[in-house]
Protein backbone atom coordinates (compact mmCIF):
# COMPACT_ATOMS: atom_id res chain seq x y z
CA UNK A 1 0.00 0.00 0.00
CA UNK A 2 1.59 3.48 -1.08
CA UNK A 3 0.82 5.87 1.69
CA UNK A 4 1.16 9.62 1.69
CA UNK A 5 4.13 11.06 3.47
CA UNK A 6 4.95 14.23 4.19
CA UNK A 7 8.51 16.69 4.14
CA UNK A 8 9.06 15.09 7.82
CA UNK A 9 8.31 11.53 6.51
CA UNK A 10 5.43 11.36 8.52
CA UNK A 11 2.06 9.32 7.07
CA UNK A 12 -0.19 11.90 6.20
CA UNK A 13 -4.14 11.57 5.99
CA UNK A 14 -6.16 14.33 4.31
CA UNK A 15 -3.08 16.54 4.59
CA UNK A 16 -2.44 16.06 8.34
CA UNK A 17 0.45 14.77 10.03
CA UNK A 18 -0.77 11.40 11.61
CA UNK A 19 1.64 12.17 14.78
CA UNK A 20 -0.05 15.95 15.20
CA UNK A 21 -3.42 14.23 15.24
CA UNK A 22 -2.71 11.50 17.53
CA UNK A 23 -1.48 13.84 19.97
CA UNK A 24 -3.95 16.67 19.08
CA UNK A 25 -7.03 14.18 19.66
CA UNK A 26 -5.27 10.89 21.34
CA UNK A 27 -5.46 7.50 20.70
CA UNK A 28 -7.29 5.45 19.63
CA UNK A 29 -8.67 7.78 16.95
CA UNK A 30 -10.73 7.03 13.99
CA UNK A 31 -9.66 9.28 11.04
CA UNK A 32 -11.15 9.57 7.77
CA UNK A 33 -9.88 11.21 4.52
CA UNK A 34 -12.97 13.02 3.50
CA UNK A 35 -11.38 14.25 -0.20
CA UNK A 36 -11.10 10.35 -0.54
CA UNK A 37 -14.65 9.84 0.38
CA UNK A 38 -15.86 12.60 -1.78
CA UNK A 39 -13.98 10.73 -5.14
CA UNK A 40 -15.27 8.11 -4.45
CA UNK A 41 -18.84 8.57 -4.54
CA UNK A 42 -18.27 10.98 -7.73
CA UNK A 43 -16.13 8.45 -9.53
CA UNK A 44 -19.21 6.03 -8.77
CA UNK A 45 -21.92 8.79 -10.18
CA UNK A 46 -19.63 9.88 -12.86
CA UNK A 47 -20.23 6.12 -14.31
CA UNK A 48 -23.86 6.90 -14.77
CA UNK A 49 -23.29 9.93 -16.19
CA UNK A 50 -20.80 9.22 -18.79
CA UNK A 51 -23.31 6.01 -19.80
CA UNK A 52 -25.92 8.48 -19.69
CA UNK A 53 -27.90 6.19 -17.60
CA UNK A 54 -29.65 7.40 -14.68
CA UNK A 55 -28.80 6.32 -11.87
CA UNK A 56 -27.94 7.03 -8.26
CA UNK A 57 -25.56 6.64 -6.08
CA UNK A 58 -27.54 5.42 -2.25
CA UNK A 59 -24.88 5.31 0.53
CA UNK A 60 -25.23 1.80 2.73
CA UNK A 61 -24.47 4.12 5.94
CA UNK A 62 -24.51 1.13 8.36
CA UNK A 63 -20.82 1.39 7.46
CA UNK A 64 -20.31 4.27 9.10
CA UNK A 65 -23.21 6.44 9.97
CA UNK A 66 -23.06 10.03 11.97
CA UNK A 67 -24.34 13.23 11.43
CA UNK A 68 -21.21 14.40 9.45
CA UNK A 69 -21.46 11.48 7.35
CA UNK A 70 -24.37 12.15 6.44
CA UNK A 71 -23.52 15.97 5.80
CA UNK A 72 -21.28 15.00 3.60
CA UNK A 73 -23.53 12.08 1.35
CA UNK A 74 -25.85 15.38 1.25
CA UNK A 75 -23.61 17.83 -0.31
CA UNK A 76 -22.51 14.99 -2.95
CA UNK A 77 -26.15 14.43 -3.52
CA UNK A 78 -25.93 10.98 -2.80
CA UNK A 79 -28.63 9.02 -1.57
CA UNK A 80 -28.39 7.02 1.71
CA UNK A 81 -30.42 3.96 2.95
CA UNK A 82 -30.57 3.15 6.78
CA UNK A 83 -31.12 0.01 8.47
CA UNK A 84 -32.79 0.76 12.01
CA UNK A 85 -34.20 3.74 14.15
CA UNK A 86 -31.24 4.86 15.46
CA UNK A 87 -29.23 5.32 11.99
CA UNK A 88 -32.92 7.42 10.78
CA UNK A 89 -32.80 9.18 14.11
CA UNK A 90 -29.20 10.32 12.98
CA UNK A 91 -29.91 11.29 9.38
CA UNK A 92 -32.47 13.80 10.61
CA UNK A 93 -30.44 14.95 12.89
CA UNK A 94 -28.05 15.78 9.83
CA UNK A 95 -31.11 17.63 8.45
CA UNK A 96 -30.93 14.99 5.74
CA UNK A 97 -33.01 15.39 2.46
CA UNK A 98 -35.76 12.57 4.05
CA UNK A 99 -37.12 11.86 0.14
CA UNK A 100 -33.64 10.15 -0.47
CA UNK A 101 -33.51 7.74 2.21
CA UNK A 102 -34.22 4.31 1.69
CA UNK A 103 -35.39 2.11 4.65
CA UNK A 104 -33.98 -1.22 4.70
CA UNK A 105 -34.06 -4.17 7.37
CA UNK A 106 -35.35 -8.05 7.63
CA UNK A 107 -37.25 -7.02 11.01
CA UNK A 108 -38.11 -3.26 10.99
CA UNK A 109 -40.37 -2.60 14.25
CA UNK A 110 -43.66 -1.15 14.13
CA UNK A 111 -42.02 1.69 15.70
CA UNK A 112 -39.20 2.09 13.28
CA UNK A 113 -41.87 1.79 10.38
CA UNK A 114 -44.00 4.59 12.08
CA UNK A 115 -41.13 6.36 12.68
CA UNK A 116 -39.88 6.19 8.92
CA UNK A 117 -43.68 7.22 7.55
CA UNK A 118 -43.96 10.51 10.64
CA UNK A 119 -40.29 11.35 8.95
CA UNK A 120 -41.68 11.07 5.13
CA UNK A 121 -38.27 8.42 4.57
CA UNK A 122 -38.41 8.50 0.47
CA UNK A 123 -38.58 4.60 -0.13
CA UNK A 124 -39.14 1.36 2.02
CA UNK A 125 -36.96 -1.44 0.62
CA UNK A 126 -39.83 -4.63 2.17
CA UNK A 127 -37.93 -7.40 3.36
CA UNK A 128 -40.51 -9.98 4.18
CA UNK A 129 -44.86 -10.62 3.68
CA UNK A 130 -45.23 -9.37 7.91
CA UNK A 131 -43.60 -5.93 7.11
CA UNK A 132 -45.58 -5.77 4.00
CA UNK A 133 -48.68 -6.68 5.95
CA UNK A 134 -47.42 -4.31 8.84
CA UNK A 135 -46.75 -1.46 6.41
CA UNK A 136 -50.30 -2.07 4.14
CA UNK A 137 -52.01 -1.51 7.92
CA UNK A 138 -50.45 1.63 9.05
CA UNK A 139 -50.36 3.23 5.77
CA UNK A 140 -54.05 2.71 5.30
CA UNK A 141 -54.47 3.69 8.51
CA UNK A 142 -52.47 6.85 8.03
CA UNK A 143 -54.00 7.20 4.63
CA UNK A 144 -50.24 8.19 3.80
CA UNK A 145 -48.78 6.79 0.61
CA UNK A 146 -45.28 5.30 0.63
CA UNK A 147 -42.99 4.64 -2.27
CA UNK A 148 -41.73 0.83 -1.86
CA UNK A 149 -39.10 -1.23 -3.32
CA UNK A 150 -39.25 -5.78 -2.90
CA UNK A 151 -35.96 -7.21 -1.39
CA UNK A 152 -35.54 -10.21 -3.40
CA UNK A 153 -33.28 -13.13 -2.49
CA UNK A 154 -31.80 -13.57 -5.91
CA UNK A 155 -30.02 -17.09 -5.52
CA UNK A 156 -26.70 -16.19 -6.05
CA UNK A 157 -24.03 -16.71 -3.55
CA UNK A 158 -21.22 -14.44 -3.57
CA UNK A 159 -17.59 -15.78 -3.00
CA UNK A 160 -16.95 -13.97 -0.14
CA UNK A 161 -16.79 -15.01 3.99
CA UNK A 162 -19.88 -16.82 4.63
CA UNK A 163 -21.13 -13.80 7.16
CA UNK A 164 -20.60 -11.79 4.29
CA UNK A 165 -23.16 -13.42 1.96
CA UNK A 166 -27.13 -12.50 1.75
CA UNK A 167 -28.20 -13.47 -1.88
CA UNK A 168 -28.23 -17.16 -1.39
CA UNK A 169 -31.54 -18.92 -0.72
CA UNK A 170 -30.97 -20.14 2.67
CA UNK A 171 -30.97 -16.48 3.35
CA UNK A 172 -32.73 -14.62 6.31
CA UNK A 173 -33.33 -11.43 3.86
CA UNK A 174 -35.64 -10.94 1.31
CA UNK A 175 -38.23 -12.77 -0.70
CA UNK A 176 -37.85 -16.33 -2.10
CA UNK A 177 -38.21 -16.69 -5.91
CA UNK A 178 -38.34 -20.56 -6.31
CA UNK A 179 -40.86 -20.70 -4.21
CA UNK A 180 -43.13 -17.66 -5.98
CA UNK A 181 -42.81 -15.64 -2.64
CA UNK A 182 -41.64 -12.37 -4.72
CA UNK A 183 -44.42 -12.89 -7.26
CA UNK A 184 -46.64 -13.33 -3.83
CA UNK A 185 -45.25 -10.13 -2.52
CA UNK A 186 -45.83 -7.68 -5.92
CA UNK A 187 -49.93 -9.52 -6.25
CA UNK A 188 -50.01 -8.27 -2.10
CA UNK A 189 -48.12 -5.09 -2.87
CA UNK A 190 -50.32 -4.02 -5.70
CA UNK A 191 -53.19 -4.74 -4.00
CA UNK A 192 -52.47 -2.51 -0.75
CA UNK A 193 -54.10 1.14 -1.89
CA UNK A 194 -51.17 3.14 -0.23
CA UNK A 195 -48.33 1.06 -1.30
CA UNK A 196 -46.36 2.22 -4.37
CA UNK A 197 -44.63 -0.63 -5.69
CA UNK A 198 -41.31 1.27 -7.83
CA UNK A 199 -39.45 -1.59 -8.55
CA UNK A 200 -37.16 -3.95 -7.04
CA UNK A 201 -33.88 -4.63 -4.67
CA UNK A 202 -31.48 -7.49 -4.58
CA UNK A 203 -28.06 -7.49 -2.33
CA UNK A 204 -25.96 -10.36 -2.81
CA UNK A 205 -23.31 -9.81 -0.50
CA UNK A 206 -20.39 -7.62 0.74
CA UNK A 207 -16.24 -7.62 0.34
CA UNK A 208 -16.73 -9.18 -3.30
CA UNK A 209 -13.86 -8.98 -6.06
CA UNK A 210 -15.81 -10.37 -9.26
CA UNK A 211 -17.87 -9.02 -11.34
CA UNK A 212 -20.33 -12.20 -12.74
CA UNK A 213 -22.52 -12.06 -9.49
CA UNK A 214 -23.71 -8.21 -10.12
CA UNK A 215 -23.81 -8.92 -13.64
CA UNK A 216 -25.69 -12.20 -13.17
CA UNK A 217 -28.01 -10.66 -10.11
CA UNK A 218 -28.72 -7.49 -12.97
CA UNK A 219 -30.23 -9.61 -15.51
CA UNK A 220 -32.20 -11.38 -12.54
CA UNK A 221 -33.78 -8.61 -11.42
CA UNK A 222 -34.15 -7.32 -15.27
CA UNK A 223 -35.93 -9.85 -16.25
CA UNK A 224 -38.31 -10.52 -13.13
CA UNK A 225 -39.30 -6.32 -13.69
CA UNK A 226 -39.82 -7.62 -17.11
CA UNK A 227 -42.07 -10.39 -15.99
CA UNK A 228 -43.64 -8.59 -13.15
CA UNK A 229 -44.35 -5.60 -15.69
CA UNK A 230 -46.43 -8.36 -17.41
CA UNK A 231 -48.10 -10.01 -14.87
CA UNK A 232 -49.39 -7.04 -13.17
CA UNK A 233 -50.47 -3.77 -13.54
CA UNK A 234 -46.98 -2.39 -12.83
CA UNK A 235 -44.44 -0.32 -14.16
CA UNK A 236 -40.73 -0.81 -13.53
CA UNK A 237 -38.81 2.21 -12.25
CA UNK A 238 -36.14 1.07 -10.01
CA UNK A 239 -33.70 -1.42 -10.02
CA UNK A 240 -31.48 -1.78 -6.90
CA UNK A 241 -28.68 -3.93 -7.32
CA UNK A 242 -27.09 -3.47 -3.58
CA UNK A 243 -23.47 -2.70 -2.73
CA UNK A 244 -20.89 -4.96 -1.79
CA UNK A 245 -17.89 -3.96 -4.06
CA UNK A 246 -14.68 -5.29 -2.70
CA UNK A 247 -11.70 -2.99 -1.43
CA UNK A 248 -7.79 -3.83 -0.51
CA UNK A 249 -7.28 -4.49 3.00
CA UNK A 250 -3.92 -6.13 2.36
CA UNK A 251 -0.99 -6.06 -0.53
CA UNK A 252 -2.52 -9.37 -1.24
CA UNK A 253 -6.06 -7.81 -2.10
CA UNK A 254 -6.42 -6.67 -5.80
CA UNK A 255 -9.75 -5.28 -6.23
CA UNK A 256 -10.64 -3.78 -9.07
CA UNK A 257 -11.51 -0.46 -9.19
CA UNK A 258 -15.22 -0.08 -7.45
CA UNK A 259 -16.84 1.66 -10.55
CA UNK A 260 -15.76 -1.45 -12.79
CA UNK A 261 -18.51 -2.99 -10.69
CA UNK A 262 -21.16 -0.25 -12.19
CA UNK A 263 -20.00 -0.34 -15.32
CA UNK A 264 -20.64 -4.01 -15.53
CA UNK A 265 -24.30 -3.21 -14.25
CA UNK A 266 -24.98 -0.35 -16.47
CA UNK A 267 -24.22 -2.37 -19.55
CA UNK A 268 -25.69 -5.45 -18.54
CA UNK A 269 -29.09 -3.86 -17.53
CA UNK A 270 -29.21 -1.83 -21.11
CA UNK A 271 -28.39 -4.99 -22.89
CA UNK A 272 -31.42 -6.27 -20.88
CA UNK A 273 -33.44 -3.16 -21.51
CA UNK A 274 -33.13 -3.41 -25.13
CA UNK A 275 -33.43 -7.74 -25.50
CA UNK A 276 -36.63 -7.24 -23.00
CA UNK A 277 -37.98 -4.56 -24.69
CA UNK A 278 -38.28 -2.27 -21.38
CA UNK A 279 -37.19 0.87 -20.77
CA UNK A 280 -34.26 1.20 -18.46
CA UNK A 281 -35.52 1.82 -15.13
CA UNK A 282 -33.36 4.12 -12.42
CA UNK A 283 -30.54 2.35 -11.38
CA UNK A 284 -29.59 2.48 -7.45
CA UNK A 285 -26.73 1.10 -5.97
CA UNK A 286 -25.92 0.58 -2.36
CA UNK A 287 -22.20 0.81 -1.74
CA UNK A 288 -20.86 1.35 1.52
CA UNK A 289 -17.44 -0.52 2.48
CA UNK A 290 -16.23 0.95 -1.38
CA UNK A 291 -16.83 4.35 -0.11
CA UNK A 292 -15.77 4.65 3.75
CA UNK A 293 -13.55 2.15 3.83
CA UNK A 294 -9.91 2.86 1.88
CA UNK A 295 -10.77 6.25 3.62
CA UNK A 296 -10.48 5.68 7.25
CA UNK A 297 -7.46 4.78 9.33
CA UNK A 298 -7.46 3.54 12.96
CA UNK A 299 -4.39 4.92 15.09
CA UNK A 300 -3.38 3.62 18.40
CA UNK A 301 -0.66 3.99 20.90
CA UNK A 302 1.92 1.41 21.40
CA UNK A 303 2.06 0.03 25.15
CA UNK A 304 3.49 -2.96 26.25
CA UNK A 305 5.60 -6.18 24.49
CA UNK A 306 5.88 -9.34 25.50
CA UNK A 307 8.47 -11.64 23.85
CA UNK A 308 9.25 -15.16 24.59
CA UNK A 309 12.14 -16.78 23.04
CA UNK A 310 11.30 -18.73 19.92
CA UNK A 311 8.11 -17.35 19.20
CA UNK A 312 6.66 -13.93 17.80
CA UNK A 313 6.29 -11.06 19.78
CA UNK A 314 3.21 -9.62 21.04
CA UNK A 315 2.75 -5.77 20.61
CA UNK A 316 -0.06 -4.34 22.39
CA UNK A 317 -1.86 -1.18 21.20
CA UNK A 318 -4.76 0.72 23.36
CA UNK A 319 -7.40 -0.33 21.21
CA UNK A 320 -8.50 -3.85 19.76
CA UNK A 321 -11.43 -5.35 19.14
CA UNK A 322 -14.00 -3.06 20.82
CA UNK A 323 -13.25 -0.60 18.06
CA UNK A 324 -12.08 -3.05 15.22
CA UNK A 325 -14.24 -6.47 15.34
CA UNK A 326 -13.51 -7.41 12.06
CA UNK A 327 -10.61 -9.30 12.25
CA UNK A 328 -12.06 -11.47 14.96
CA UNK A 329 -15.33 -12.14 13.74
CA UNK A 330 -14.24 -12.68 9.75
CA UNK A 331 -10.58 -13.82 10.11
CA UNK A 332 -10.27 -10.54 8.35
CA UNK A 333 -6.66 -8.85 7.66
CA UNK A 334 -5.46 -5.37 7.62
CA UNK A 335 -2.08 -3.70 7.42
CA UNK A 336 -0.26 -1.20 9.61
CA UNK A 337 2.59 1.00 9.74
CA UNK A 338 4.58 3.07 12.64
CA UNK A 339 2.67 6.72 11.66
CA UNK A 340 6.52 8.03 12.13
CA UNK A 341 8.18 6.17 9.00
CA UNK A 342 5.42 3.96 7.37
CA UNK A 343 8.61 3.55 4.69
CA UNK A 344 10.62 2.23 6.98
CA UNK A 345 12.10 -1.28 6.70
CA UNK A 346 10.71 -4.08 8.77
CA UNK A 347 13.27 -5.35 11.26
CA UNK A 348 10.73 -7.98 12.63
CA UNK A 349 7.14 -9.71 12.32
CA UNK A 350 4.84 -8.88 15.45
CA UNK A 351 1.18 -9.96 16.37
CA UNK A 352 -0.45 -6.83 16.74
CA UNK A 353 -2.70 -7.22 19.77
CA UNK A 354 -5.42 -5.00 21.55
CA UNK A 355 -5.82 -4.55 25.17
CA UNK A 356 -9.54 -6.29 25.29
CA UNK A 357 -9.58 -9.76 27.51
CA UNK A 358 -9.56 -12.18 25.20
CA UNK A 359 -7.15 -14.28 22.94
CA UNK A 360 -8.74 -13.58 20.11
CA UNK A 361 -8.12 -9.71 20.30
CA UNK A 362 -5.47 -9.67 17.83
CA UNK A 363 -5.75 -7.02 15.06
CA UNK A 364 -2.76 -7.79 13.10
CA UNK A 365 -1.55 -11.68 13.42
CA UNK A 366 1.88 -11.56 11.89
CA UNK A 367 2.63 -7.58 11.17
CA UNK A 368 6.19 -6.48 9.73
CA UNK A 369 7.51 -3.60 11.89
CA UNK A 370 10.55 -1.52 11.95
CA UNK A 371 11.63 -1.61 15.98
CA UNK A 372 9.20 -0.23 18.24
CA UNK A 373 8.92 1.56 21.39
CA UNK A 374 6.16 2.41 24.03
CA UNK A 375 4.23 5.52 22.79
CA UNK A 376 4.98 5.12 18.96
CA UNK A 377 1.66 5.67 17.23
CA UNK A 378 0.60 2.70 14.82
CA UNK A 379 -2.23 3.41 11.94
CA UNK A 380 -4.30 0.55 10.54
CA UNK A 381 -5.14 1.26 6.90
CA UNK A 382 -8.32 0.64 5.37
CA UNK A 383 -10.33 0.19 8.56
CA UNK A 384 -13.36 3.20 7.75
CA UNK A 385 -16.25 0.33 7.16
CA UNK A 386 -17.71 -1.92 9.93
CA UNK A 387 -14.77 -0.36 12.57
CA UNK A 388 -16.03 2.05 14.30
CA UNK A 389 -19.71 1.09 12.82
CA UNK A 390 -19.86 -1.70 15.02
CA UNK A 391 -17.56 -0.53 17.84
CA UNK A 392 -18.78 -1.68 21.36
CA UNK A 393 -17.85 -1.25 24.81
CA UNK A 394 -16.64 -4.40 26.34
CA UNK A 395 -14.31 -4.06 28.82
CA UNK A 396 -15.86 -0.95 29.28
CA UNK A 397 -14.09 0.68 27.31
CA UNK A 398 -15.01 4.34 25.61
CA UNK A 399 -15.39 4.16 22.12
CA UNK A 400 -13.11 6.26 20.56
CA UNK A 401 -12.92 9.82 18.21
CA UNK A 402 -13.89 10.08 15.02
CA UNK A 403 -11.98 13.06 13.18
CA UNK A 404 -12.82 14.31 9.44
CA UNK A 405 -9.39 15.17 7.69
CA UNK A 406 -9.61 17.60 4.26
CA UNK A 407 -7.26 19.65 2.87
CA UNK A 408 -4.87 19.37 6.28
CA UNK A 409 -7.54 20.82 8.27
CA UNK A 410 -9.08 18.20 11.17
CA UNK A 411 -12.15 18.54 13.23
CA UNK A 412 -13.74 16.12 15.54
CA UNK A 413 -16.92 14.67 14.15
CA UNK A 414 -17.79 12.12 16.72
CA UNK A 415 -16.51 12.88 20.56
CA UNK A 416 -14.51 10.28 22.47
CA UNK A 417 -16.96 8.65 24.85
CA UNK A 418 -16.16 9.50 28.30
CA UNK A 419 -16.00 7.09 31.53
CA UNK A 420 -18.70 9.05 32.80
CA UNK A 421 -20.84 8.33 29.42
CA UNK A 422 -20.21 4.38 30.13
CA UNK A 423 -22.02 4.49 33.20
CA UNK A 424 -24.57 7.14 32.25
CA UNK A 425 -27.10 4.21 31.66
CA UNK A 426 -26.69 2.77 34.74
CA UNK A 427 -28.84 2.34 37.79
CA UNK A 428 -28.33 1.43 41.57
CA UNK A 429 -29.51 -1.54 42.61
CA UNK A 430 -29.58 -0.54 46.47
C1 LIG B 1 -28.88 -4.25 1.57
C2 LIG B 1 -27.47 -3.85 1.62
N1 LIG B 1 -27.03 -2.89 0.81
C3 LIG B 1 -25.75 -2.48 0.83
C4 LIG B 1 -24.82 -3.05 1.68
C5 LIG B 1 -23.44 -2.52 1.65
O1 LIG B 1 -22.48 -3.43 1.38
P1 LIG B 1 -20.98 -2.95 1.19
O2 LIG B 1 -20.60 -2.16 2.37
O3 LIG B 1 -20.22 -4.21 1.07
O4 LIG B 1 -20.92 -2.14 -0.07
C6 LIG B 1 -25.23 -4.08 2.55
C7 LIG B 1 -24.24 -4.75 3.44
O5 LIG B 1 -23.73 -5.80 3.10
C8 LIG B 1 -26.58 -4.48 2.52
O6 LIG B 1 -27.02 -5.43 3.33
N1 LIG C 1 -20.10 -6.04 8.62
C1 LIG C 1 -19.63 -6.74 7.45
C2 LIG C 1 -20.28 -6.34 6.15
C3 LIG C 1 -21.65 -5.83 6.25
C4 LIG C 1 -22.71 -6.79 5.97
C5 LIG C 1 -23.98 -6.04 5.86
N2 LIG C 1 -25.01 -6.79 5.18
C6 LIG C 1 -18.13 -6.60 7.34
O1 LIG C 1 -17.55 -5.91 8.15
O2 LIG C 1 -17.52 -7.16 6.46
Amino acid sequence: MSLPTNHAGHLEIGGADALTLAADYQTPLVVYDVAQIRQQVRAFQHVFETAHVDGIVSYASKAFASIAMYQVMQQLNAHIDVVSGGELTTAIAAQFPMPHVSFHGNNKSEAELVMALDAHVGTIIVDNFHELALLDHLTTARQQPVDILLRITPGISAHTHEYDQTGQVDSKFGFDLDSNQATAAVAQAMQAPYLNLRGIHAHIGSQIFALEGFIAVTHKLMSLLADWAQTFDFTPEVLNVGGGFGIAYTKDDDPLPPEAFVQAIVEAAKADSTALQMSLPQIWIEPGRAIVGPAGYSLYTIGSRKDVPGLLPYVAVDGGMGDNIRPALYQAKYEAVLASAPQAPATETVHLVGKYCESGDILIDRQPLPTTHPGDIVAVCATGAYGYAMASNYNRNPRPAVVFVENGQAKIVVSRETFADLIHLDQSYL
